[in-house]
Parts: structure tokens; C-alpha cells; sequence
């Protein structure tokens, strides 16, 4: 084992349950939202995105949702579909409720933000009835998206997944992902995102995503102090980013390995992580070395906030490589070991 024990032999490499959304992004940006005009749609929602991360790097992906019953929820099946992506566990909504809208604001090259419309939204009407037993089985991993736990029946259709991956060695991988909509209060966040990350293998976040994880149980930690937390309640791998500043991944061995970004040129600051949660989860599934996987994560993550979509823009692993070169060539060693 190098880092988490993948078993072997299972027709999928990951599962993703959780938000799938369809994101407008301004083609006429550098001004505010309410004076746009024009704008481009795609498929989004950070899972959906991870989805189509990892299968452009060729692996065997699942997908765990409901979408609305019109277009917009035959183009996320359709686009998985175009991409490989399993949709045998995708079901219609049935009672009228919508896939969400994100629309971004994109300001200035550093500033952009999220408007999401997600009342009565598709993914949140997941429930414990479609988590077969026998999917779970089937994959490597399952990753789950914290929002995904903001509601019922969604909460439960979560935690049974989980139970389930638990009870068949189905590695579990937190992102955190938080998205203040369709949350009530803190304590539940904290409720919820605690249960989760206490069950979970990999666990992914922001600072700010792991505060609201542990307001309850170990408020105020550092890093350091996050990561050993984790780890002590069965966590192997913990990874904390800092948006452009970095981050760093926290291995139960105790060794930690830092990643600073990639310079480019920014276009919004949305779909970093997903970037970087597909190429990081390939590589370790790759057997790779913690700090080419982090560094694989980093790039995709570089490439993904400086185009304007977040799910069609995903690399190949070919794109990925290319730019690490590029960028070794013109700037030295990006990996800052910590
Ligand atoms: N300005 C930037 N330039 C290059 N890379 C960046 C920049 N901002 C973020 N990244 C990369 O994206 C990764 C993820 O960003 P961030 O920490 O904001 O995660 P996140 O909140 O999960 O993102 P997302 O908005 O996709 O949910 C960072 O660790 C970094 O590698
Ligand atoms: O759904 C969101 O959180 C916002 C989307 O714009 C985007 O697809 C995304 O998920 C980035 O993480």
C-alpha cells in the first residue's frame, strides 16, 4: 500500500455522488453580472466537473444523481455520455424540481464570485433508494460532495453510500466543497461534514471548509493540527489548499508535501479545485509518488481557472504533462517541499 489501498479488479475507478448544476459563464466579462449580456452554457457543479475531469485522463467513472425532467437534465446525460461517463445511476427528477443555475461574475482578472439559483434543486432529491448496494461495490472509490449533505433526502442517500463503500473497502474521499446555499446553520454543517470526514479516507478542503468541519469537535486548529486530527480518527490523506497561495497534502505516515500554483494568467477563480481534485485522484490511482500527484493537481487546477468553463475545458493527461514542461522550462521547479 502507498497511500490508500485501491482493491483491485472493479469495473469503475470512482463513483461521484453530489451536485450536478449547469453553469452560464459571461462571454462578455470584465463587467458585473447585472450588465452582461451574453453568456455560455455548460455542464457544472463540482462533482460533475470532477466526473469529467477524470474521465478525460481515462478512467472509469460513475455518476450518483437526479436530474430534471427536460433539457437541461437530457444534457447532463448526454454530455456524460459523450464523455463516458456511466449514467446507468442518473435518474429524472419526478415531482418538477430543477437542475441548479450557476451564473459566474467574472470582474476583473482578480476578482469573479458565483450567483447560484438551487431552490428545490434536482441533486438534492437523491435518495437512499437509488444507492444500490451492488454499485457501491463495483467501484475503487466513491467520492462524496459535501453539498450533498446540505438536505434530505440527499443527507441520506450520502451517508448510505458511505456506509455501503465502508462495508465493501470502497475507498472514501470527502470534498468538502462547500457552498453556503441550501444550508440552514453552522451546526449543521458541522454535523453533517464531521460524519463524513470521520469516515472518509481522503479529505479535501479549503482552511475555511475544514473550520466549519470542526467547529464542534476541535475548533481553532492550525493545519498541522487538522491534518493530525483527521488522521488520528482514520483519515489517510489530508489535503488543505490555500487558493493561489497553494497547498499541502498530509500523509497518516506524518510527512507532508507542499505545492505552490502554476503561474497563469487567471480568468475567474472558480473550478480550481475540481482541476485539481481529478488530476490528483488519477495520479494516486496511477500508484504515483504524493508530490507528482500533487504537482499533476496543481497544473490541471492552473489550466482550469484560466479558461472559461470548468467541465469542457477538463485537460487530457497529454495537455497536463505539456504545460508542467512548459512551465519548468520557462519558470524552474514549481514543487515547494514543506
Ligand atoms: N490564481 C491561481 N493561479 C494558479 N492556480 C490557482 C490559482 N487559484 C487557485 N489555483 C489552484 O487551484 C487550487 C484550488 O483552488 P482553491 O483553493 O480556491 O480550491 P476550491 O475552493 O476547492 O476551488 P473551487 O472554486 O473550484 O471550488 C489551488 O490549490 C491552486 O492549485
Ligand atoms: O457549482 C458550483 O459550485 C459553481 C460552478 O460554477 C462550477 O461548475 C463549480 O462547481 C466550480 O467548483
Amino acid at each position: 500500500m502507498k497511500y490508500v489501498q485501491f482493491a483491485e479488479n472493479r469495473p469503475f475507478d470512482i463513483i461521484m455522488l453530489g451536485r450536478v448544476a449547469i453553469d452560464f459563464n459571461p462571454v462578455d466579462y470584465y463587467k458585473p453580472l447585472s450588465e452582461s449580456t451574453t453568456f455560455k452554457k455548460y455542464l457544472g457543479g463540482s462533482p460533475a466537473n470532477i466526473a469529467v475531469g477524470m474521465a478525460r485522463l481515462g478512467r472509469k467513472v460513475g455518476f450518483l444523481a437526479k436530474v430534471s425532467k427536460d433539457q437541461f437534465g437530457d444534457f447532463v446525460i448526454n454530455y456524460f455520455k459523450k464523455e463516458g461517463i456511466d449514467t446507468s445511476h442518473i435518474s429524472y427528477c419526478t415531482n418538477g424540481e430543477k437542475l441548479g443555475l450557476t451564473f459566474t461574475e467574472i470582474l476583473s482578472e482578480t476578482e469573479s464570485s458565483i450567483l447560484m439559483y438551487r431552490n428545490e434543486a434536482a441533486d438534492l432529491q437523491l435518495s437512499v433508494d437509488e444507492i444500490e448496494e451492488d454499485y457501491m461495490k463495483q467501484a475503487k472509490a466513491i467520492l462524496i460532495s459535501g453539498t450533498a449533505l446540505a438536505q434530505s433526502p440527499s443527507r441520506e442517500a450520502a451517508l448510505k453510500a458511505m456506509s455501503l463503500a465502508k462495508k465493501h473497502n470502497t475507498v472514501i474521499i470527502f470534498d468538502i466543497d462547500y457552498r453556503p446555499y441550501n444550508w440552514k446553520n453552522a451546526d449543521e454543517i458541522a454535523i453533517y461534514y464531521s460524519m463524513v470526514a470521520m469516515n472518509s479516507d481522503i479529505i479535501l478542503g479549503s482552511r475555511e471548509e475544514f473550520d466549519l468541519t470542526q467547529k464542534l469537535i476541535a475548533p481553532g486548529n492550525n493545519d498541522k493540527d487538522t491534518a493530525a486530527f483527521w488522521h488520528k480518527h482514520g483519515a489517510k490523506i489530508v489535503i488543505i489548499k490555500h487558493g493561489k497561495e497553494g497547498s499541502t497534502a498530509y500523509t497518516n505516515d506524518g510527512n507532508q508535501y507542499g505545492i505552490k500554483p502554476f503561474p497563469v494568467k487567471l480568468l475567474k477563480s472558480f473550478g480550481g479545485g475540481d482541476g485539481y481534485a481529478s488530476a490528483f485522484l488519477y495520479g494516486l490511482l496511477e500508484g504515483w509518488d504524493m508530490i507528482d500527484c500533487l504537482e499533476f493537481g496543481s497544473a490541471s487546477a492552473a489550466l482550469l481557472v484560466a479558461s472559461h468553463a470548468c467541465s469542457e475545458d477538463m485537460p487530457s493527461a497529454a495537455k497536463i504533462q505539456e504545460f508542467i514542461k512548459e512551465c519548468k522550462e520557462k519558470y524552474g521547479d514549481m514543487i515547494a517541499r514543506v
